[in-house]
């Protein structure tokens, strides 16, 4: 199965928290359109110590920015239809930014998983304004017909912000992360053991 992990902006978790899934999925690692460096790629091979097998991204762009400007500043034009996934089937594949975020002026990243058809994880990420961050983003994968998995809330919990969520999600919430006092193999290896136990707990 593969996976298109997404989030409800930047910088929400998507790399550690695919670092973590790739581990207990036991999946290779994909960042399509990588903008700016560090690579994404390269955080992965270090977050697991090179135990999950990272496969070269499609894109990467100088400037880290959206991709549609990234691309403009390159002189490159990104289309979906330069992505394929050959027969690679358990993939992370990592989005960039939140779902509307442009890859060219009329694609966005979220039209990337369906057309790799992938089912979707939602990264929320909790600080004030996530509720309305999240219901939006789960609006616009239920109105563009987009397979959700469930959601992994990330960052200092928040119990009232996330079971409002819940209570207008229409899929499980996988898990809730945390605040990790520090990101490193140590800790997303324990992160990876938790996702594990909770991913056969419901049963899949
Ligand atoms: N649960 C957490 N506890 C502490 N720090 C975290 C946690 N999750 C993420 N971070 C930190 O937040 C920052 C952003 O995380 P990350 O790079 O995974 O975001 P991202 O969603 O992948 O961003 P991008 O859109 O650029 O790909 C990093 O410095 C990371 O170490
Ligand atoms: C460069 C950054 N780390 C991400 N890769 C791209 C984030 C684009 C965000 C665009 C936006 O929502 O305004
Ligand atoms: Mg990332």
């Amino acid at each position: 199965m593969n996976y298109f992990v997404t989030a409800i902006g930047t910088d929400s978790g998507k790399t550690v928290i695919s670092a973590a899934l790739s581990l207990a999925l036991n999946a290779k690692y994909w960042k399509p359109i990588q903008a700016g460096t560090p690579t994404d790629k390269d955080l992965i091979q270090r977050l697991t110590e090179g135990k999950v097998t990272t496969l070269p991204e499609r894109y990467v762009l100088n400037t880290p920015a959206s991709p549609h400007y990234a691309a403009e500043i390159d002189n490159v034009k990104i289309s979906i239809e330069d992505f394929s996934l050959q027969e690679e089937q358990n993939l992370i594949i990592e989005g960039a930014g939140g779902c509307l975020v442009p890859i060219n002026s009329k694609e966005f990243v979220i039209d990337l998983a369906k057309h790799l058809n992938t089912e979707v994880i939602l990264i929320s990420n909790n600080y004030l304004g996530s509720i309305n961050h999240t219901l939006l983003t789960l609006e616009y994968l239920k109105k563009a017909d987009i397979q959700l998995k469930g959601i992994i809330f990330n960052d200092t919990p928040n119990p009232s912000t996330e079971d409002i969520i819940m209570q207008h999600a229409n899929c499980p919430c996988i898990f809730k992360v945390g605040k990790m006092d520090t990101v490193n193999a140590e800790t997303v290896k324990s992160l990876s053991k938790s996702l594990k136990e909770r991913w056969n707990e419901l049963g899949w």
